[in-house]
């Protein structure tokens, strides 16, 4: 089966006690769907609380308290349980997280990648190793998280994931605040860890950056799965593309005419109905104000849109 991971309609909400014990629910992730092959890059894009971290935490079962998840995840074909979810967390299924501060900063550095590896008595000579191979020098071993530099940081953390034997590499955010030279350098990594058999969930604001190494780029939009597209059709004016946020995305690089889009996405309290796209969306129609379009099959892609057929015949009329 080629299928690695397949989320489902997954809907993640947080109870909230404001002042006076009230309770508030806060539904925050509604109809997230995603799906991983084997030996795939798949890049998640979205703006800041489309649900893209919710989503990898869910994955991996550190989610707080607080969270109630619906929906289903399978992992090689079958439920993964938070039972499975432990077993399989920092072995099979890795972490790159986004903030630093997972990194403990009361230990050295060597210290906290060996805590990767299950082989404590290997355990040394594979975190020399693979220091060796993400070009850190051995005397990093020896110091604390305060004293690297933010792309030292990055390649410690991504060194901690892919010691060992994994099979799915979740990394959230991988690149901001890296250099030119060290982003290329994070990115070859994941490409040549997919050569190895690998499969790489790897969340992004980037673009380019995804469009550089995935094989396939899902599109989050207020914590719902709004597109999923091929690599190959982000060319040219976007006329592959299906979803009218995904062609304004394309539209607002600087390559392709640096046209912005209006407005912002809608907050969870906002309690819009229908497409939450629609306030903003040139095309929306009532139907779109009213009625959460399904996700549908388009092409060797995913689209939920009640109109993106019309849209892709027209788009050179696109205006935003
Ligand atoms: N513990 C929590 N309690 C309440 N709301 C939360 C909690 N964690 C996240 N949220 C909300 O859920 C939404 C999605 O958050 P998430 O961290 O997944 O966004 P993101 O797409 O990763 O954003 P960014 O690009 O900024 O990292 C946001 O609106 C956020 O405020
Ligand atoms: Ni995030």
């Amino acid at each position: 089966m080629n299928k690695l991971l397949d989320v489902k309609n997954l809907s993640i909400h947080f109870t909230q006690y404001t002042k006076g014990l009230h309770k508030r629910i806060l539904p925050v992730i509604h109809h997230l769907d995603l799906d991983i092959n084997r030996q795939e890059i798949m890049a998640v894009l979205g703006s800041s609380g489309s649900g893209k971290s919710l989503l990898a935490h869910a994955i991996l079962g550190i989610l707080p308290e607080n969270s109630t998840v619906n929906g289903t995840i399978a992992y090689k074909g079958e439920q993964l349980t938070e039972e499975k979810k432990l077993l399989l967390r920092g072995k099979e299924i890795r972490f790159i997280p986004q903030s630093v501060t997972y990194l403990d900063p009361l230990m050295k550095i060597g210290k906290q990648v060996q805590l990767s590896i299950s082989d404590k008595k290997e355990a040394q000579r594979l975190q020399e190793d693979i220091f060796s191979q993400y070009l850190l020098q051995p005397e990093v071993a020896e110091l604390y998280p305060f004293e690297l530099s933010g792309g030292m940081t990055r390649r410690v953390l991504i060194a901690s994931a892919v010691i060992g034997d994994s099979t799915l590499i979740i990394a959230d955010e991988p690149t901001p605040g890296l250099d030119k030279e060290a982003l290329t350098e994070v990115l070859q990594c994941f490409t040549d860890l997919r050569e190895k058999g690998k499969s790489i969930l790897m969340i992004t604001h980037d673009i380019e950056a995804a469009m550089d190494i995935a094989d396939r780029i899902a599109i989050f939009y207020a914590g719902i799965t709004i597109e999923i597209a091929n690599k190959a059709d982000f060319h040219g004016d976007g006329k592959q593309l299906r979803h009218p946020y995904t062609k304004a995305l394309w539209r607002a690089l600087p390559e392709n005419g640096f046209h912005p889009i209006q407005g912002n996405q809608p907050s969870p309290l906002d309690g819009t109905t229908g497409c939450p796209f629609h306030p903003r969306c040139p095309f929306a129609k009532d139907l779109c104000r009213e009625q959460l379009p399904e996700f549908q099959t388009a092409g060797n892609g995913k689209v939920r849109c009640h109109y993106y057929e019309e849209l892709q015949e027209n788009n050179n009329d696109f205006k935003n």
